[in-house]
């Protein structure tokens, strides 16, 4: 089957970024309420972010161990937020708010993705991120070759992809998304609308290349 990569652009903080990922194709757009992040935003940041999303480009809420009353006030404040936990969440913290929702999961070569799935099972899809110092963020990419197990359900490429390396992780992996911060950055934490640009053109360019 010919399946199109859907596009998370994560860790947005402005508004001409935001338009340059929706422009550029992007399905998703990650808002960072992780207070310890360099792309973190408050409520209200995020609010006027999501508000310039079309139909059909999904805001996301990222989320590390975060206190209930800020998951439920995002998803008050955001319709239609779909929400990522990223950090060490029980499968009762994910799946208590009866709402979609993204479990990363940073890849190690003990990590038994199959065990992921069957304790997450209202996940969306396992968002496969590698191991890094913190929770997240930190561009750096994973042994893709440890993905031996497929998922009963969607997963998310994500960790230090780049407009240079996503084509070889569409190839390899197969994901039905991928998904950016560090690799559409100028320096830690400032997107680049260019880098957006160029980062969804590689996808929709692997895209057209390869029969899936
Ligand atoms: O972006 C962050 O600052 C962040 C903080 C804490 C947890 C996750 C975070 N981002 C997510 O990390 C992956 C990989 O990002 P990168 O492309 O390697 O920089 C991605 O899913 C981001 O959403």
């Amino acid at each position: 089957m010919n399946q199109r990569t859907r596009i998370k652009i994560c860790g947005l903080r402005e508004a001409a970024d935001v338009d340059a990922a929706v422009e550029a194709g992007a399905d998703a757009l990650g808002l960072v309420f992780y207070a310890k992040s360099v792309r973190a935003l408050s409520l209200d940041q995020a609010c006027h972010l999501a508000e310039r999303l079309p139909p059909f480009v999904t805001p996301v809420g990222l989320f590390v161990n975060a206190a209930p009353a800020e998951v439920e006030a995002a998803l008050r404040a955001i319709p239609g937020l779909l929400l990522q936990f990223h950090g060490d969440e029980t499968p009762g913290d994910c799946e208590r708010w009866g709402r979609p929702y993204l479990r990363a999961v940073a890849v190690r070569p003990e990590t038994d993705l199959l065990d992921c799935a069957r304790r997450h099972p209202r996940a969306q899809a396992l968002l496969l991120d590698a191991p890094v110092e913190g929770y997240g963020g930190g561009g750096k990419v994973f042994d893709w070759s440890l993905l031996k197990t497929s998922v009963p359900y969607p997963v998310v490429l994500s960790g230090g992809l780049n407009a240079d390396n996503v084509a070889d992780g569409i190839r390899c992996v197969r994901p039905w998304a991928v998904d950016v911060s560090s690799g559409v950055e100028i320096s830690r934490g400032v997107k680049s609308p260019d880098l957006i640009r160029r980062f969804c053109a590689a996808v929709h360019a692997a895209d057209a290349a390869h029969t899936r």
